[in-house]
């Protein structure tokens, strides 16, 4: 059976999350086998005998002559799946029964546990900064959580964060192509991202145990149920970063809250305290930060008793009718900030963000 365009996806996704280095030769054969198969056959000139690295990645590409686009992307996915071996594919499965752990995961933790599947973003020195790779991680555990046997996913935070947003420093790493290419890689990453919560399948609840900033806020209009420590705030600092809003939250917010008051947290940054997200219907309730875990988890554990295929029917009634203007939305955001990431305000932001240590 030929592989398809999401399967080849995947297996982009797969190999950054390999956790054992597959070593130059296989890094090779991967870079081929993806050129021939989103180019054809190598079409670029061959480099000086002294430029080793391009010289090695053009014979690896050079070398595969014909070869049809479509039989190099079957190689690449089998070749993927041959390197990630039964653990990693473990690591996506979650599995049935109570008290289950995933491994696999770099920054979350995921565990399962009452028909709950819990994802904890779990780098709290960072404030839990969303990484490239736990975009990766996080859209593969969503993957898990929407086929497991739990009836509930939960999103959490570790330490005293929720999460800080995306991680400043995925500006940093500049691939050969250039800011273009890092800004059309990130765009399609992010509409991956998001997309992901407008599709998922159980009720999705947000437990919002501190700060939230950037599309750690934006995304909770594509959650069910949002739940707040009184200790969290709420802010999407777009403009200070020279961005745009995300998460579809340039269709949710107005919605949600009025357009003057959406205007205000994504066009002017103002932070929301959780009374004040609550008031505007971001947040669905706020529970004192000394009680909060006990009582959001006692309140989850007997909604988890509820019938699942009926939570699960109702929420689908609920969203259906938005989905595809969400797919749109998400859409033309992502496109947006294909062009705001290459802008000198946005450049101008990370680099006083990145260097304010130095400063001090
Ligand atoms: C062209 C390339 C495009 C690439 C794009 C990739 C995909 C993008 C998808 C876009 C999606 C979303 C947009 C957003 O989310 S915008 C919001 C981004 N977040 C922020 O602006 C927050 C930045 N952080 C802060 O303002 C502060 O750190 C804080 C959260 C208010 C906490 O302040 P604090 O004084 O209490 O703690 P601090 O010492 O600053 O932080 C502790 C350590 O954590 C690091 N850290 C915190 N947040 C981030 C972050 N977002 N990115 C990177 N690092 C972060 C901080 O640097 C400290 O580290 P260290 O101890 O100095 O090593």
């Amino acid at each position: 059976m030929s592989v398809t365009q999401k399967d080849f996806e995947n297996a982009m996704n797969q190999v950054k999350l390999l956790k054992k280095d597959p070593g130059n030769e296989v890094k090779l054969k991967l870079y081929a086998l993806y050129k021939q198969a989103t180019e054809g056959p190598c079409n670029i000139p061959k480099p000086g005998a002294f430029d080793f690295v391009n010289k090695a990645k053009w014979d690896a590409w050079n070398g595969l002559g014909s070869l049809p686009k479509e039989t190099a992307r079957q190689n690449y996915v089998d070749l993927v799946s041959s390197l990630s071996g039964p653990s990693s594919e473990s690591s996506s499965q979650v599995k049935p029964g109570a008290d289950s752990k995933q491994e696999g995961y770099e920054n979350l933790l995921v565990t399962s546990e009452d028909r709950i599947t819990k994802i904890l973003l779990n780098r709290p020195t960072k404030k839990n900064a969303i990484t490239t790779q736990m975009y990766h991680e996080i859209m593969l555990a969503l993957k898990a959580a929407s086929q497991d046997d739990s009836v509930l996913t939960v999103l959490t935070g570790s330490g005293d964060y929720y999460c800080s947003g995306n991680d400043l420093t995925n500006f940093t790493d500049i691939p050969p192509g250039g800011v273009e290419e890092k800004a059309k890689n990130s765009s399609f990453l992010l509409r991956d991202f998001v997309n992901c919560f407008i599709d998922f399948p159980k009720p999705l609840v947000a437990v919002v145990n501190g700060p939230a900033v950037g599309i750690s806020v934006t995304i909770l209009g594509l959650f069910d149920i949002v739940y707040a420590s009184d200790r969290a705030t709420f802010h999407t600092p777009f403009s200070h970063l020279g961005q745009s809003p995300e998460g579809c939250s340039s269709y949710t917010f107005p919605k949600i809250m009025g357009s003057s008051k959406a205007a205000e947290m994504l066009i002017f940054g103002k932070k929301l305290t959780a009374g004040e997200a609550c008031a505007q219907g971001l947040v669905t309730q706020v529970f004192p930060d000394s009680t909060f875990q006990k009582e959001v988890w006692t309140r989850l554990k007997a909604y988890s008793k509820l019938p699942p295929n009926a939570m699960r029917i109702s929420k689908e009634i609920i969203r259906k009718n938005e989905k595809e203007k969400l797919h749109a939305v998400n859409a033309e955001e992502c496109n947006v900030l294909l062009s705001r990431w290459q802008s000198d305000e946005c450049m101008n932001a990370v680099v006083n963000f990145l260097s304010r240590k130095a400063k001090l």
